[in-house]
């Protein structure tokens, strides 16, 4: 019986109340149907198991619905629908006689039982929010408290030795080779700022070139921000994402090395003081370059592992580029394990904080899926596409003079009527080719379709990465 399918997945909540509860349930909806008597209370009880039904599957998480606290309230529900049931299919009796003698003592017990199965429908509510409240400080002091757990096999840069391990190729670095590196932070190493800290240019004893990025003491984060740089994915390698070398943790200092680029980033060629010369502003076929490996490296991370990665935080300054002009994915500082068909609900500052390239849904709904680094992406292609960032002024009536107005809202319209003419940077060459203009066009519908408001119907980013190859190909033709 179909309304039973949604608890069927939920198994543990069948070992929770300790019977069948699905099979049990399915019985008296059925056997309500048919009843000869009491057929009134009979169809009011199989209303209310079937509300029951709805309710159980969101006492998920079997460890913490094994603490007794959690377990009690919900022991005696089995036995409560196995009651309901054996009142039920007393009430399909078909003798006359039976029927007069038992009638008011059933309706007795019917009445009895509606009311057990009603106090059940406000436990497991209650007990459901209890348990996520349970999480959420269980995350919260996780967040807050930890300490970092040191990568099994350290090394400090003296001996660069590789370790046979997930760790391979990340030092943990001590404060003075830190130090060393960057000059103590002095003010000419300093190449930019976010929200989690600042980032210096070093140079390691080695002679390689790095980025430290020193995570600012007061970022509430910052225990997750490395923690989740070193474990989250443990030694992710793509040719498009930045190379994390090493970490410190020391005093109280927390800070991150990874591979310096020198080109700075997506969002400093687009919106900041580059020179017209770089080609990154001056050339479509560059952009469309620059989106596809960027693309490749959320592909990576996708569908690279399991469960798969969300990075959290796609925007076009964390998308940089080395010295060959290669586009690097950065900053996996806010990034989250997904497990496909698992519902989960995570609070990510970052992506929440993050205007302009944040998604209606996940805000709405606080649910945390790939859709979401997919949303952001088709504002970074919205981005590619007019020069513009994602939240601009535009004119308001005239009394309110300039208003501020997100790229999604501005720019899709135009695209859907066909006039992205009107949308394009003027800065690359200014006459595109017909092959150009189909590149962007290609580009353009991916970015439509990334940024529908229902995460269900935008493309997975492996379909995104499909698009970009047939745009490059033509904006390369
Ligand atoms: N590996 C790197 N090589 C060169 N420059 C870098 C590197 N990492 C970061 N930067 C520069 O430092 C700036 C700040 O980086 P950071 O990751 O701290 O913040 P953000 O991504 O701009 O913002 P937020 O932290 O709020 O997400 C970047 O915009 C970029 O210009």
């Amino acid at each position: 019986m179909e309304l039973w399918a949604g608890l069927g997945q939920a198994a543990t909540v069948a070992q929770l109340v300790g019977v069948d509860a699905g099979g049990l349930i399915t019985l008296i909806t059925q056997a309500a149907l048919t009843a000869r008597q009491n057929k009134k209370a009979c169809e009011q009880l199989s209303r209310r198991v079937y509300m029951i039904a709805d309710l159980l599957p969101h006492l998920q998480q079997p460890e913490l619905m094994r603490r007794p606290e959690f377990q009690r309230p919900l022991a005696g529900l089995g036995h409560t629908l196995r009651e309901a049931h054996d009142l039920v299919m007393l009430c399909q009796r078909k003798s006359r006689f039976y029927r007069f003698l038992n009638a008011r003592s059933l309706a007795d017990k019917l009445r009895d039982i509606q009311s057990r199965i009603d106090s059940y429908l406000v436990l497991v509510p209650a007990i459901s929010y209890i348990a996520l409240t349970h999480n959420l400080n269980r995350i919260d002091s996780l967040r807050q408290n930890h300490t970092i757990l040191p990568p099994p096999a350290s090394t400090s840069s003296h001996s660069h030795a590789v370790p046979a391990s997930a760790w391979e190729g990340v030092a943990r670095f001590t404060l003075a080779e830190i130090a060393a590196a960057s000059n103590s932070y002095a003010f000419f190493t300093k190449v930019g700022k976010g929200t989690s800290g600042t980032v210096y240019r070093g140079r390691l004893h080695d002679g390689r070139d790095v980025a430290i990025k020193r995570i600012s003491k007061s970022a509430r984060d910052r225990e997750m921000v490395l923690r989740t740089e070193l474990t989250v994915t443990p030694h992710p390698r793509h040719s498009h994402l930045v190379r994390l070398l090493g970490w410190c943790a020391e005093e109280d200092e927390r800070l991150l090395v990874t591979e310096y680029m020198s080109n700075g980033s997506l969002h400093d060629h687009l919106h900041g003081r580059k020179p017209p010369s770089s080609p990154v502003t001056a050339s479509w076929k560059t952009r469309v370059e620059v989106l596809l490996g960027a693309s490749r490296a959320i592909k990576y991370l996708h569908h690279s592992f399991v469960p798969s990665v969300i990075h959290c935080n796609i925007k076009s300054s964390n998308i940089l580029l080395n010295a060959g002009w290669t586009p690097r994915l950065s900053d996996l500082g806010f990034s989250v394990r997904h497990e496909a068909g698992v519902e989960e609900h995570h609070y990510q500052p970052q992506v929440v904080g993050k205007g302009g390239y944040m998604d209606p849904e996940y805000c709405r709904t606080g649910r945390l899926t790939p859709a979401t680094d997919v949303y952001s992406f088709g504002v970074v292609m919205l981005e590619v596409l007019t020069g513009k960032p994602p939240i601009i002024a535009t004119r308001g009536e005239e009394e309110q003079g300039e208003v501020q107005t997100d790229l999604v809202h501005f720019a899709l319209p135009l695209i859907e009527a066909g006039e992205l003419d009107k949308l394009l940077d003027g800065r690359p060459e200014p006459q595109p080719t017909a092959l150009q203009i189909e590149a962007l066009q290609w580009v353009a519908n991916t970015a439509v379709v990334c940024l529908h408001r229902r995460s269900i119907l935008r493309p997975r980013i492996s379909d995104v990465v499909a698009n970009l190859e047939i745009a490059l190909r033509l904006a390369s033709s």
